[in-house]
């Protein structure tokens, strides 16, 4: 990969190595753009193949984190760090207090949290080493694990989309299709289960799959059955680019709303559900709880108030359907035009100089 080339094309503005020996820390920091404030996005651990795949995996989520709190509405920009390694061996105290003082150099330009592989645990030895750490114990008052305020951001997401497809936002008597019934997917059944929902799930992970058999009477399938499967809405939960080409002629579902990252694995994908009348609630926009929830924190958490944001993932969703109409395009690329038409007015907006300027970080400052 020709990196300045890369970042030149989706206008990147950082990239940072960061290694310990001691510890063997391998993190990459990808800020993406800081438009609207410090760049907030999780610190995913994973096993890559290469450290060609792991950069590439975090420049494209930082971008992703970039549009996601744009289009949330966050004073934030977008940035994102993986860590190479398994996060079921490779761990240890000294490896997140590393990436604690690396973050700390940052001074505020880059504010993580939890991404897959992850844990509040971890982020509260980061928190040792720095104040830019988000989703940390409630111990320290802030907010904790963000999936179950993703959870119910999906919840209401889905709802909108529903309201979209069928003409009523009930999902009672819904069926619900839910790939991956991990962290996030485990609460949105829930929910989705208190509102009646039938559900059908799978999870390459068994004992998963049989928590929300006996919780939530959901009917179980094979990993590989999950997309052909009779249901309304299907909600993909596990992992990204699992709307393609093998996948795309097997759905049966009218509406596409789930919490997992890069559901797309091509944007001529999203073109082509759009031309099936597949209704498509925008993964970064449907899924932006977490981040929402953490984010609240900057201004020190109060829970009420974190929620009534997330709630709010309903409307922006039908916001983003509207810009969809009111331009003859799909979703998906309304989600982006939503995001981007933010940026560009604030970055316009940006052109007075003010000592002192007030910004989200201000009040953290101080701690
Ligand atoms: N946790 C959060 O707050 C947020 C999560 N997301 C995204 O939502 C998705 C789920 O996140 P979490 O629930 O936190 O992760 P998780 O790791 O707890 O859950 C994912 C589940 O998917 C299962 N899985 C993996 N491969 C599978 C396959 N081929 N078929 C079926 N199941 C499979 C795993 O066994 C696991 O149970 C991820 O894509 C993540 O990036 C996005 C925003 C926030
Ligand atoms: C708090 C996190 C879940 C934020 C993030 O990295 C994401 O939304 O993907």
């Amino acid at each position: 990969m020709e990196l300045f080339k890369y970042m030149e094309k989706y206008d990147y503005e950082q990239l940072l190595f960061c290694q310990d020996k001691e510890s063997g820390l391998k993190a990459i920091i990808a800020i993406h753009d800081t438009t609207l404030g410090p760049a907030l996005g999780g610190t995913r651990m994973w096993m890559y193949n290469s450290e060609e795949e792991a950069i590439e995996d975090a420049l494209r989520l930082a971008r992703g984190m970039t549009y996601k709190n744009a289009a949330a509405g966050l004073n934030l920009g977008g940035g994102k760090t993986v860590i190479i390694g398994d996060p079921r061996k490779d761990k240890n105290e000294a490896m997140f207090r590393a990436f604690g003082r690396f973050i700390q150099g940052l001074n505020g330009r880059y504010i993580t949290a939890e991404d897959v592989g992850t844990t509040v645990e971890d982020m509260d030895i980061i928190y040792q080493e720095t104040d830019y750490v988000t989703g940390i114990s409630p111990e320290f008052g802030s907010s904790g694990n963000p999936s179950p305020a993703t959870a119910y951001g999906v919840y209401r997401g889905m709802k909108a989309a529903a309201k979209e497809a069928f003409g009523s936002d009930s999902l009672e008597g819904k069926v619900v299709a839910v790939q991956g019934v991990g962290n996030v997917a485990y609460h949105l059944c829930r929910h989705l289960h208190e509102e009646g929902a039938q559900l059908i799930v799978t999870d390459i992970n068994k004992e998963a799959v049989q928590r929300a058999v006996e919780e939530f009477g959901a009917k179980a399938v094979d990993p590989n059955d999950i997309y052909g499967v009779d249901c309304d809405i299907f909600a993909p939960c596990a992992l990204g680019g699992i709307i393609n080409d093998q996948t795309i002629p097997q759905l049966k579902a009218k509406v596409i709303a789930g919490s997992a990252n890069n559901q797309l694995k091509e944007a001529r994908h999203g073109d082509i559900i759009h031309e099936m009348g597949i209704v498509y609630a925008p993964d970064y926009v449907i899924n932006a709880g977490g981040v929402i929830n953490v984010a609240d924190e900057l201004y020190g958490y109060n829970r009420e108030r974190a929620m009534k944001k997330i709630e709010q993932i309903y409307d922006n969703i039908e916001k983003v359907f509207a810009i969809a109409k009111r331009d003859g395009i799909p979703t998906y690329k309304a989600a982006d035009r939503l995001a981007e038409e933010r940026i560009e007015t604030m970055r316009k907006s940006r052109s007075q100089f003010l000592q002192n300027g007030h910004h989200i970080l201000s009040r953290r400052r101080g701690r």
